[in-house]
């Protein structure tokens, strides 16, 4: 059924659509057993490449291969991914059973597995309904039965979130997880990295068409060093004694404060104690990775765009925050190379299949 590694490579991929650069010189790999988030701004070339993944876009340049095969070459492809795009299209006057039931028997699997991918997104009570008539995220529950109808080895999302209720939304985080968990591909494409940061892995991040970030998402995470804000007795006091202990990223604030960066909250309490100046209070900052990820996509609307009016230069921002590892500057390679082991923590669970777990909204 799963004729090799379920690996996803997309290699100096480009698509021009007439004057427009929908994806420029795109690379990156997902491998089995995670879950990748392809992440960037509206028109920032997603859907296209997911498009040219599936087949449904000739590339203008580059490759995009699932096994090693571009999709034309797979066989049965519906055997070996899975896919829900944006702006699905069901028949309006057909019922979820009846469209999954034509796709089954196109695809030469049993009836049976209808009823179980039904129960599985939770669209049981609703079997016999026409699509027409179906919510956005009843449109999205039925068009991931129907990706998961061929038991594929890789999953490919567009925005799989896009209309659904926030149980929706846990239970489709847990289920992407799960997949992965059993050795499984899993690429879903987001504008948002707060609504996938729970469920992914690793990371791509797109802006106008070229890569910005690729890597780790504790990668990404970790190069947000954190700075601890110190309230003391005496900040000008404070300031030299931990200059004079070697720290050199330490700056008052205008409201009688003091910064650090490089230091932990009990180094900075030790080097306080030493110098006898009381402390009154330690917080530690952390900065936000969606203002990073705003920062890393916002070049697609250039200087003094509207688009995200309270953004300024990556490096302006915030003095203690430097690109992360695996930034990649407009027409550069990424710095980082994807690193082609799973992550740390991941466990692969052997013989878990999706209908296993309970179902969508519990409703089976
Ligand atoms: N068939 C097409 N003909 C002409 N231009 C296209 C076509 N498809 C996409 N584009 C353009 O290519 C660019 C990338 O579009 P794409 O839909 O891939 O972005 P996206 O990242 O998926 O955006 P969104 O998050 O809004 O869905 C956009 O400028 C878009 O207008």
């Amino acid at each position: 059924m799963h004729d090799g590694s379920g690996r996803i490579a997309v290699q100096n991929l480009t698509k021009q659509f007439g004057a427009v650069t929908a994806v420029q010189n795109l690379s990156f790999t997902v491998e089995p057993g995670s879950v990748t988030g392809f992440l960037g701004p509206n028109g920032a070339g997603k859907t296209t490449t997911l498009r040219m993944l599936l087949g449904l876009v000739t590339p203008t340049a580059g490759a995009a291969t699932i096994n090693g095969r571009p999709h034309h070459q797979l066989g049965n492809p519906a055997r070996v991914v899975g896919a829900v795009l944006e702006n699905e299209g069901f028949h309006p006057k057909r019922t979820a059973r009846n469209h999954l039931r034509v796709y089954a028997a196109a695809i030469g699997v049993p009836d049976q597995r209808v009823d179980e991918m039904l129960g599985l997104v939770g669209l049981s009570p609703a079997a016999d309904r026409k699509a027409g008539g179906f919510s956005l995220g009843m449109r999205q529950r039925l068009a991931l039965a129907t990706a998961l109808l061929g038991d594929p080895q890789v999953l490919v999302l567009d925005e799989p979130s896009n209309g659904l209720d926030p149980e929706g939304i846990a239970w489709l985080r847990s289920f992407l997880r799960s997949f992965a968990q059993q050795g499984r591909t899993v690429l879903v494409s987001s504008h948002l990295l707060s609504e996938v940061e729970q469920t992914i892995d690793q990371v791509v991040i797109v802006s106008a068409g070229m890569t910005r970030y690729y890597g780790p998402l504790d990668q990404l995470r970790a190069s947000q060093r954190s700075r601890v804000l110190v309230q003391p007795a005496d900040a000008n006091g404070l300031v030299t004694a931990l200059q004079e202990a070697g720290l050199n990223q330490v700056e008052p604030t205008q409201d009688g404060r003091v910064a650090v960066s490089g230091a932990t909250v009990q180094q900075i309490g030790d080097i306080a104690a030493k110098a006898g100046i009381a402390v009154y209070g330690m917080q530690e900052e952390k900065a936000d990775l969606e203002q990073l990820f705003f920062q890393l996509t916002s070049p697609q609307y250039g200087a003094g765009a509207t688009a995200y009016p309270q953004q300024q230069p990556y490096q302006q921002q915030q003095g203690w925050n430097a690109p992360p590892p695996g930034y990649q500057q407009p027409g550069q390679p990424p710095q980082q190379p994807y690193q082609q082991t799973p992550p740390p923590g991941f466990q692969q669970q052997p013989g878990q299949q999706p209908g296993q777990q309970q179902g969508w909204g519990g409703q089976q």
